[in-house]
């Protein structure tokens, strides 16, 4: 045997060894990868093989066909191998709803492909994540709609530009042609004229070789070629087709550098073309404020000292909001209308613009007001704003359990527990308009026992709403003539009117000398009887618990509480505290608000028959005498328009509820501390100016356009807005309109004899919400 026999011999066995070794890797590799790693079950899907994964059952030209079929296989949330990368489909509306609504922040980053990775690198708005996503996003779109997006100034540059587009297609004169070029050059040309400043001409060969490339890329990314490479970059770097995606990339990005610098050498910082101008202003400010930084320092140093040797000193690092100088200890009090803060804060913004400071004794609140400004801050910088502040009474009590009170995870988890749960139990849904319409009836015969006489219409109306959240919270409705559900609502609306009193606002800024006011004791003595009747209602729930007959939210979190029990899960959230603070939460915030913008709606049809008269005629000519649905609603304009506009007249939560920043936030150049209580003014948007044309009067054409139809409003935001937006708000519009309109077609509303229209008063009530004042109304049966 010569040297190189025994060579080869040997080396083939020692590739023989080594392919077995590579092949025992890529098994050892792919199954830890396939499996699943966390704590719980995976999502099925078919069986990937090593490396390849499940590629081989893909159509990789329309890969979301075979994704359609396989989720008849598996179901909405399963698992599919693109290579050894593993990817959770989501299929259908409820799932795809469920994830990227109620789950919006867990599955909200963005994956990039490894192309997007070579030349994008993670910036701009699509394919970035984190800080410099939110920044970028929250930039472009205020921006974009200080250019025209969604308003006016929009709508005229494509009217402008469909006259360009028109000329193209009629220059065919009826002949067959490729819609593909003229319909991108006027629908970029949108795009342009907002971020460059200006549109351009369809011959322009800057503008449509542009266009064309963007087009032609992303006919590539979606070619196999393009995905094989992404999935296995390594292989992939050879194919033509990564090289043309590379040549019109950087075409585009010469052409854009270009296009960039011109608009540099023309900028003007007052008089911004596009957002390049926005954001090539915004650079040159952030970089002329890092190169004064070193004089700055020394003057905010300076002033940091001038200004924190003040009791009422802004202690964060900006321009404070302006706002009155405060007193020591009492701060603003003095200035405020105590019962009716929203007033004065209405008047405070007049002087000191929508972003301003108060002092509710020694602690600061900046107050927001205005459409623009509350939507902003609400919207575009929902983490920011989105945490809740305490009030301090009700803290003693909440201890931060619940949704209302709560925030960070058990909010959170709170949130989505109750929103998935009502909605599980008919919130917007058929089944919850049964339980309205069946609600209805019971209303109808109590209304009906006054025989046309006045009565107060708060316990009925009370009753009535109450019932429909305890089928949703306890799994059944209650009789109006139960005591323990009468002293339950009964209770609730009292501590709500408390919570408005003088003596509670005053307690709750300095609990120290307010605990011996007589509201103080009487509001505990309220929410302990309360708390004591809740714990024997759960108690009961909980006795006959049976998880496969889930009643309502109360079986479905003590079948959640158990299984994470059982399952040894213990640091979770789902605790008694939880329970009873969220069932508390349902409760209040779901009967005073709806019921008392029904009773406002019931006055203020008695204060203005004309209208009334016209909701009536409506509800005759459309429906007549028979059962009203919800899908009726946009058959019923007028009745629609009245019910949103008594909504904007009433402002049931003048100021919504305190929120507080998460963290420090610089907004509308002022600088805001973390943990800075805010209140959202509702009120002023409801009522601003440069949104209603009659802000100060009941005005239902505010929601009709000129044939009558039902128009939305941006600036209708009684809910709120944002992170913590009411949760309720479906199931609320669905109860408004069914119990509205099915009362105004059985009952006419009048004043009581002897007391004219005029004399209504419309002055509302004392209150945490706003109510009507006391009054009584007569219902004279219609059929
Ligand atoms: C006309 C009726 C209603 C109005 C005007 C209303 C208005 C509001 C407002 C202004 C907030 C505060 C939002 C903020 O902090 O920015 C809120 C929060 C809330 N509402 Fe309503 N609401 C109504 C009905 C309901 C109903 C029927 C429910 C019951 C399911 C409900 C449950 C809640 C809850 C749980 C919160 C707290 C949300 C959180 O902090 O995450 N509301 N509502």
């Amino acid at each position: 045997m010569g040297v190189l026999d025994v060579f080869l011999q040997h080396s083939s066995s020692t590739s023989l060894f080594g392919a077995l070794v590579v092949l025992l890797l890529i098994y050892i590799i792919s199954s830890y990868i396939f499996s699943s790693k966390g704590n719980g079950k995976d999502p099925p899907g078919p069986k990937p093989l090593p490396v390849l994964g499940n590629l081989l059952q893909l159509d990789l030209e329309r890969p979301y066909n075979t994704l359609m079929e396989l989720s008849k296989k598996y179901g909405s949330v399963f698992t599919v191998y693109f290579g050894s990368q593993k990817v959770v489909v989501l299929a259908g509306y409820k799932t795809v709803k469920e994830a990227l609504v109620n789950h919006g922040e867990e599955f909200g980053d963005r994956d990039l492909f490894q192309i997007v990775k070579d030349f994008n690198r993670g910036h701009g708005v699509l394919w970035s994540n984190g800080d410099a996503w939110k920044e970028m996003r929250r930039f472009a779109l205020t921006n974009m709609r200080d250019f025209g997006m969604g308003k006016k100034a929009c709508e005229d540059k494509i009217a402008e530009e469909c006259d360009y587009l028109i000329e193209v297609f009629k220059k065919y004169k009826g002949e067959p042609f490729d819609t593909t070029q003229p319909m991108n050059y006027a629908v970029s040309n949108i795009i342009c004229s907002i971020v460059y400043g200006s549109r351009f001409e369809y011959d322009d060969p800057k503008f449509t070789s542009l266009v064309d490339r963007v087009n032609r890329n992303i006919q590539l990314l979606g070619s196999p070629a393009i995905q094989v490479y992404n999935l296995f970059p390594w292989i992939g770097k050879w194919f033509s087709y990564r090289k043309e995606f590379e040549t019109l990339f950087n075409a585009n990005k010469n052409q854009n550098l270009q296009m960039f610098s011109h608009l540099k050498e023309s900028l003007n910082p007052d008089m911004c073309r596009g957002i390049v101008d926005a954001f090539l202003a915004k650079k040159q400010t952030l970089e002329h404020s890092s190169s004064a930084s070193l004089f700055g320092a020394l003057v905010v140093l300076l002033l940091v000292y001038i200004i924190s040797s003040y009791i009422f000193s802004s202690k964060g690092n900006g321009k404070d909001p302006p706002g009155p100088k405060p007193l020591p200890v009492l701060g603003n009090l003095l200035q405020l209308d105590l019962e009716r803060p929203y007033n004065t804060l209405m008047e405070l913004s007049k002087k000191y613009g929508s972003v301003f400071t108060v002092y509710l004794g020694s602690s600061k609140v900046v107050v927001l007001t205005g459409y623009k400004t509350v939507k902003e801050a609400l919207v575009d910088y929902a983490e920011e704003f989105g945490d809740r502040d305490q009030i301090q009474i009700l803290n003693e009590i909440n201890k931060g359990h619940g949704v209302v009170w709560s925030n960070g995870e058990s909010w959170k988890e709170m949130r989505r527990f109750a929103l998935t749960n009502l909605r599980d139990f008919g919130m917007g849904k058929k089944a919850c308009e049964d339980k309205i319409i069946e609600e209805c009836d019971y209303l109808i015969d109590v209304f009906k026992a006054f025989k046309g006489q006045p009565f107060d219409t708060t316990q009925p109306m009370n009753y009535a709403v109450s019932n429909i959240i305890c089928s949703m919270v306890y799994g059944n409705r209650f009789e109006y003539d139960d005591p323990e559900f009468t002293s339950l609502v009964d209770r609730t609306n009292k501590n709500i009117k408390l919570l408005g009193s003088r003596a509670i606002r005053i307690y709750n800024l300095f609990p120290w000398i307010g605990k011996w006011f007589s509201e103080w004791k009487e509001f505990n003595m309220l929410t302990t009887a309360n708390r004591n009747q809740n714990l024997r209602l759960l108690g009961r729930l909980k006795e006959t618990l049976n998880p496969q007959m889930c009643r309502g939210f109360v079986d479905a979190f003590l079948i959640r509480k158990q299984t994470l029990e059982e399952s040894g899960i213990t640091n979770n959230h789902f605790h008694d505290e939880n329970m009873m603070g969220t069932v508390f939460n349902l409760f209040a915030a779901g009967t005073d608000t709806t019921a008392t913008t029904l009773r406002w709606g019931l006055l203020l049809m008695a204060k203005n028959p004309k209208i009334q008269d016209q909701v009536q005629e409506e509800i005759n000519r459309v429906i007549g005498s028979r059962q009203v649905k919800v899908e009726d609603r946009k058959h019923l304009p007028f009745t629609d328009a009245v019910i949103h506009e008594t909504q904007r007249v009433a402002t049931v939560a003048p100021t919504a509820l305190p929120h507080k920043t998460s963290q420090d936030v610089t907004f509308q150049g002022y600088f805001i501390k973390k943990g800075t209580t805010v209140y959202p003014h509702l009120m002023s948007v409801l009522q601003d100016e440069n949104e209603w044309e009659k802000p100060h009067s009941f005005y239902p054409a505010h929601f009709l356009d000129k044939d009558g139809k039902f128009v939305k409003r941006d600036a209708f935001m009684p809910f709120s807005a944002g992170r913590r937006i009411c949760l309720g708000e479906s199931l609320a519009r669905m109860e408004l309109f069914i119990f509205f309109t099915t009362l105004l077609q059985r009952f006419r509303f009048t004043p009581p004899s002897g007391v004219s229209e005029e004399e209504l008063d419309l002055t509302s009530r004392v209150g945490f919400t706003l109510s009507p004042s006391s009054h009584k109304l007569c219902a004279v049966s219609r059929m």
